[in-house]
């Protein structure tokens, strides 16, 4: 199975990712610099965490106009799966290939440790493998992770059942009280409208093995790189 990370200059969660697709999948995958302007033949593509570009205008704006993007954007076309992860995210909502927009966190700090997490439907490759309403543990690092979205946007999302995560209690209680960052409705991940594109703040690539603590995050990779293999 061949697959890509992209890397950008400010990015420093790409050795994570590219640790973690080849723990998952065997095979390292292609380490792709922002600069090119095409993307080798792959069956996923992932784009890590960091601070691209220094999170100068808005964390993920510039990276949005790498010259990379009109490959990325092809691919997501094609139907290729993409993970966008932290910056990620970021970087995909400012390409607009995922809807709304990560704002500064509601208490305007950075927040830095594991948070729950509710998997809100598991009807796509990346969450199919965890059960529906099931609350996982997974690390955050983020400062701009204050999702917001025009109502209509979020009434969508709802309706196609396209919200991925929402932050949580260990019970599984979505309520302001258990947000972290300010997130409309809790919301800490979503798929695109054909369900190939993830984007989510948690960082799963980060709890993968017993030494990260835990392993809740390993079930995302085994989904969708799996989806891919059995294809
Ligand atoms: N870990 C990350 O990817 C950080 C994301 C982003 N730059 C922020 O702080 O919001």
């Amino acid at each position: 199975m061949k697959t890509a990370v992209i890397t950008f200059p400010g990015s420093n969660c790409d050795r994570d990712m590219r640790v973690a697709i080849a723990a998952v999948t065997g095979q390292p995958p292609q380490a792709v610099w922002h600069g090119e302007t095409s993307l080798p033949d792959v069956d996923f593509i992932a784009l890590p965490g960091g601070f691209s570009y220094g999170d100068y205008l808005r964390c993920g704006a510039i990276a949005a106009r790498s010259p990379i993007i009109p490959a990325l954007i092809a691919a997501a076309r094609r139907g290729v799966p993409i993970l966008g992860v932290c910056n990620g995210f970021q970087i995909l909502t400012e390409i607009g290939l995922l809807p709304g927009a990560l704002m500064r966190n509601a208490g305007l700090n950075f927040i830095c440790r594991d948070v729950h997490v509710r998997v809100e439907t598991s009807q796509s490759a990346f969450t199919q493998t965890y059960e529906k309403g099931s609350v996982i543990r997974l690390p955050v690092a983020h400062h701009d992770g204050n999702y917001i979205i025009a109502p209509d946007d979020l009434a969508l999302l709802e309706d196609r059942d396209r919200i991925a995560f929402r932050y949580a209690s260990a019970a599984g209680e979505i309520d302001a009280h258990h947000g972290i960052n300010g997130s409309v409705g809790n919301i800490a991940g979503i798929l695109n409208e054909d369900r190939t594109i993830l984007g989510m703040m948690p960082h799963p690539e980060r709890m993968i093995e017993p030494a990260h603590g835990g392993m809740d995050g390993r079930p995302l990779f085994e989904g969708v790189l799996g989806a891919l293999a059995n294809a």
